[in-house]
């Protein structure tokens, strides 16, 4: 996608506005010794990655990050280059020292903070997940209640972010789907339904489509407390909770419940659960970053204002001209119109969807 190479080589948390930082050193250690390592969770600055040991064997490595990474964060998702200890032995710390370039970022912007020097305040970003192909969005129809606007907050970081979103909705056996369903149709994104069967379990050919669409590939789940997500991953990752506890050794702490952590596939493929993320602040995400993703309406905005924010007609915008033309549709740039409007929803605003920004 056109908006993301040019973050690659920037830092991954940025504060803005920019600050001057110290030029870096162009001559760094190559570090030949390096081993490749697979980030699969992160609790307060210990990295836990896999090692290749061979075929189909992995070592589990906890690391820190090298000093030389200066601001650049490292997220669950990365690929990344590690040095010193990587062993994997109890107590024994490696550091990473180079993150390989990404083809997606999930992230959101934290709270606003103040920043220290300038008194200015600022939005940080933060990348919750790198690499991840789709991003699965988990609601269910019923109990609780669908939050729409936290729906469409994640398809913005999706679109914007590289990774093919998908709706889940769940426990379609409370409620007609049907409704929830209609406004996503103008929008590119699949919408696959779960709920119980009869028997009181989940059911099995909806898992079945869910689990096909996983397969071999990086996959993030995200959404609300109640939803249904831990039914949905335990049907896919069966062992879940024992790969939570012993292969990434984070316990049962409190930031146990807030770090994204990648749980590997039976059948090959990763899914990456986000326990902790129940609100998505996009402040760094600009009307023009979500236009480029929508292919059928960026050509027409030659035609805007300078400036324009794409909002609608009273800003003189040209796309209520070309959907006046008959060039795109009217339900279409809505579509378009409201995950605009979503993305601007203040962080911690007391809404519903908005409870408890954790990081
Ligand atoms: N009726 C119905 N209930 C479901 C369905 N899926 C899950 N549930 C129930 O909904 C409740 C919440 O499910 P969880 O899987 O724990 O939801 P979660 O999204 O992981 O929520 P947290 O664990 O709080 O993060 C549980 O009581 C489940 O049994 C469904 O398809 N239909
Ligand atoms: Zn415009």
């Amino acid at each position: 996608m056109s908006t993301l190479g040019e973050h690659w080589d920037n830092d991954d948390v940025r504060v803005r506005p920019g600050r001057s930082s110290r030029p870096r050193t162009k001559t760094r250690p190559t570090h030949t010794d390096a081993v490749s390592g697979f980030v699969v969770t992160v609790d307060r600055g210990r990295y836990t990655c896999l090692v290749e040991e061979g075929t189909r064997r992995e070592r589990t490595v906890t690391a820190m990050r090298a000093r030389e990474l200066g601001r650049r964060a490292v997220a669950v998702g990365d690929s990344v280059d590690i040095v010193g200890d990587a062993s994997g032995a109890t107590d024994s710390l490696a550091r990473i020292v180079r993150i390989a370039p990404r083809t997606s970022q999930l992230r959101r912007s934290a709270d606003d903070t103040v920043d220290a020097d300038t008194g200015v305040s600022a939005t940080t970003e933060r990348v919750l997940v790198a690499n991840a192909d789709q991003l699965i969005i988990v609601a269910a129809v019923a109990d609780p209640e669908p939050r729409t606007g936290f729906l469409d907050r994640c398809l913005v970081a999706a679109y914007t972010g590289n990774l093919e979103p998908v709706i889940l909705l769940t426990k379609t056996d409370l409620a007609d789907p049907a409704p929830l369903r209609a406004l996503y149709q103008d929008l590119a994104v699949r919408v696959l339904t779960t709920g119980r069967d009869a028997d009181g379990g989940l059911d099995a050919a909806a898992v079945e489509i869910v689990r096909d669409l996983v397969h071999d590939r990086l996959t993030v789940l995200i959404g609300h407390s109640g939803v249904g997500k831990s039914t949905v991953v335990n049907a896919l990752v069966p062992q879940a909770d024992r790969l939570t506890g012993s292969v990434t050794g984070v316990g049962k702490g409190r930031h146990t419940s807030t770090s994204a952590i990648a749980l590997a596939l039976p059948d090959g493929g990763w899914v990456i659960d986000t326990p902790g993320v129940r609100s998505f602040g996009l402040a760094h995400v600009t009307p023009d970053d979500l236009l480029e993703t929508f292919d059928d309406l960026l050509p027409a905005t030659v035609d805007c204002p300078p400036g324009c924010d794409h909002s609608g007609p009273a800003v003189g915008c040209a796309l209520d001209a070309l959907v006046a033309a008959g060039g795109a549709s009217e339900r279409r740039l809505a579509s378009f119109r409201r995950l605009l409007a979503s993305r601007s929803t203040p962080v911690g605003s007391g809404a519903p969807d908005r409870a408890a920004a954790t990081d």
